[in-house]
């Protein structure tokens, strides 16, 4: 049995559908993403998997639990990351630990989830004192400290420079080597394309496909291209040859060959066979946003 099924999910607020027709399902130990730009209805889905808001229609079911009948039983197993804000200013990082940690029967030890977090040196600074990416590293803590087998992580990284969202990428996937499944919530691509196992994309409430990224961006069968200088003159026709090619064009001493599946190996292999050193080679291939155009029609980037 799946971990988390969602079937048709719908939620409206007043006249205005956030989520229209969602489901998705998710297994033990995956992580699993939902992608897609701002206002899509990614934060409604996930509240309504984590109990705090009340669907209008279809089902969800959190290992066999209905998230609005058993909210205590579904405390038990699932952690959501809170948003910084609740927290108090003039509340220390130990001791938000702490508080949350008595609100479980057998809570995690918060010293070595803090160690996982990287916030020990932290913790007798006041959540005022905590940069942006220190508060998100102490929500995840926070989200960690019931030992749950879910952990719901909405748009951890938006706000943080490029180095914290890999040290958070590294902590999602640690977290994750731990045993726990995970739901993430993104509008970054590379995000998604990193750490997700299987991602749904979703668009004005509703399910656009649902894959791994390698698979949503392959369906959509767009091309790849590998461009190198030959060391030597190439005969077109031994690139046109292999499956894999579909096109080759010159740009000056460059050659830029573009096909599908497995065509930088198969490319530098019939290479290598006539002696050709492909110098300065690069590959470009189709990502996730990419295939969001594809499906949609709309830039999902930023
Ligand atoms: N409490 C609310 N009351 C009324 N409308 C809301 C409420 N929360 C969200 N919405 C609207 O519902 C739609 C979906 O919002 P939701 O936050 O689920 O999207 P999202 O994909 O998470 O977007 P974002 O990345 O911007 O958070 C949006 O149009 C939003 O304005």
């Amino acid at each position: 049995m799946e971990l988390i099924e969602v079937t048709n999910l719908r939620k409206r607020y007043k006249d205005h559908v956030a989520v229209e027709d969602v489901s998705f399902s998710v297994g033990e130990g995956e992580i699993f993403g939902i992608l897609g730009p701002n206002g899509a209805g990614k934060t409604t889905t996930v509240e309504c998997v984590s109990g705090l808001r009340r669907r209008d229609g279809g089902g969800i079911r959190v290992a066999g639990l209905d998230p609005h009948r058993d909210r205590a039983g579904l405390r038990r197993i699932l952690g959501a990351q809170l948003q910084s804000s609740q927290l108090h200013d003039q509340i220390k990082v130990w001791e938000a630990m702490d508080l949350y940690a008595s609100f479980y029967p057998q809570p995690a030890d918060w010293r070595t989830l803090l160690d996982l977090v990287g916030l020990t040196p932290k913790r007798n600074a006041t959540f005022a004192k905590l940069s942006g990416g220190q508060r998100q590293r102490l929500s995840v803590a926070l989200a960690l400290v019931g030992r749950p087998r879910i952990a719901v992580l909405d748009e951890l990284t938006t706000g943080l420079d490029p180095q914290a969202r890999r040290d958070m990428w590294e902590l999602v996937e640690a977290i994750r080597a731990d045993g726990v499944t995970i739901l993430l919530v993104t509008h970054f691509m590379e995000e998604a394309e990193r750490l997700c196992d299987r991602l749904t994309l979703i668009d004005g409430g509703k399910v656009i496909a649902t894959d791994s990224p390698a698979g949503l961006v392959a369906a959509v069968g767009q091309d790849q291209r590998v461009s190198f200088r030959p060391s030597k003159p190439v005969d077109e026709a031994i690139l046109l040859a292999l499956p894999e090619v579909r096109a080759v064009e010159r740009s000056g001493a460059q050659l830029v060959v573009s096909g599908t599946g497995n065509l930088a190996p198969a490319v530098t292999l019939a290479l290598a066979g006539h002696q050709i050193v492909p110098n300065d080679l690069r590959i470009d291939q189709a990502t996730l946003d990419d295939a969001f155009l594809a499906l949609t029609g709309k830039k999902l980037a930023e």
